[in-house]
């Protein structure tokens, strides 16, 4: 599905690059975490693999296709095909529930009808068809997180990226947001989460691609590895 070949990243003002001669296969199903520690170059790939940003060298393939080599429809195809999951959630404060997850699928042009049938199952999935009238500020942390997870799930991407989304969450809320994660992986979705939870790492059991100093440090299926 993903193949990142020799890609550096040097950031415009920076001697360091973010990332340096990087390489990585990622096939459909897959779930991933990517660990390392601060500015090891996590959210960079992310980045990278949304095409919000371009590597200074080297070649990122999606589905077989260059993405450096895109047209703007192909961006926008491209970033259709992933959702995203952030660390503070990204949700419009001003919708509900409801409105939030609609609202990703309108910015992509899907009629109402479509909207009316997709949202309700994307809640389902997450558990939060009860609180589909409810405003952001009227729920807890990990249930603004799972809002965030249907908004990414309802356009039936077929890679999810998600940003340290543990982050703002206690231990029991980050546990049952990965075995969300893993439930959604289950039904096919490929899905790369960058994260320094490393106690969440160790109790899932994936593949794990650890990064330090924007290198390929450790590639395998496992725990976080506490070296
Ligand atoms: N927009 C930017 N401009 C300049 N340097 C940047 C930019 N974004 C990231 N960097 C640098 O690139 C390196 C990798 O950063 P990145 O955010 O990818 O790391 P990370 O592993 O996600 O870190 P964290 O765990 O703290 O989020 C760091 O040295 C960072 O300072």
């Amino acid at each position: 599905m993903i193949e990142i070949n020799k890609v550096s990243m040097l950031y415009p003002g920076t001697e360091d690059p973010a990332l340096e001669e990087l390489s990585l296969e990622l096939t459909s199903g897959e779930f991933l975490f990517l660990v390392g520690p601060s500015g090891a170059g996590k959210s960079t790939i992310i980045k990278l693999l949304f095409r919000e940003t371009l590597p200074t060298s080297g070649q990122i393939s999606f589905e077989r296709k260059d993405i450096a080599a895109y047209k703007k429809k192909d961006i926008l195809e491209h970033r259709r095909k992933i959702g995203m999951v952030f660390q503070d959630y990204k949700l419009i404060k001003q919708k509900t529930v409801f409105e939030n997850v609609a609202f990703a699928l309108e910015v992509l042009g899907y009629s109402p009808k479509e909207i009316e049938e997709k949202v309700p199952e994307a809640l389902v999935k997450v558990g939060l068809s009860h609180k589909q009238k409810a405003f952001p500020k009227e729920l807890s942390g990990g249930e603004q997180q799972r809002v965030g997870i249907a908004r990414a799930i309802v356009k039936n991407p077929d890679l999810i990226l998600a940003d340290e989304p543990t982050g703002n969450l206690d231990r029991d809320n980050a546990l049952q947001l990965m075995e969300l994660f893993e439930k959604i992986n289950l039904e096919g979705t490929t899905i790369v989460i960058a994260t320094h939870a490393w106690d969440l790492v160790d109790r899932m059991q994936k593949r794990v691609v650890a990064l330090s100093g924007g290198k390929l440090k450790r590639d395998e299926k496992g725990g976080y590895d506490h070296e």
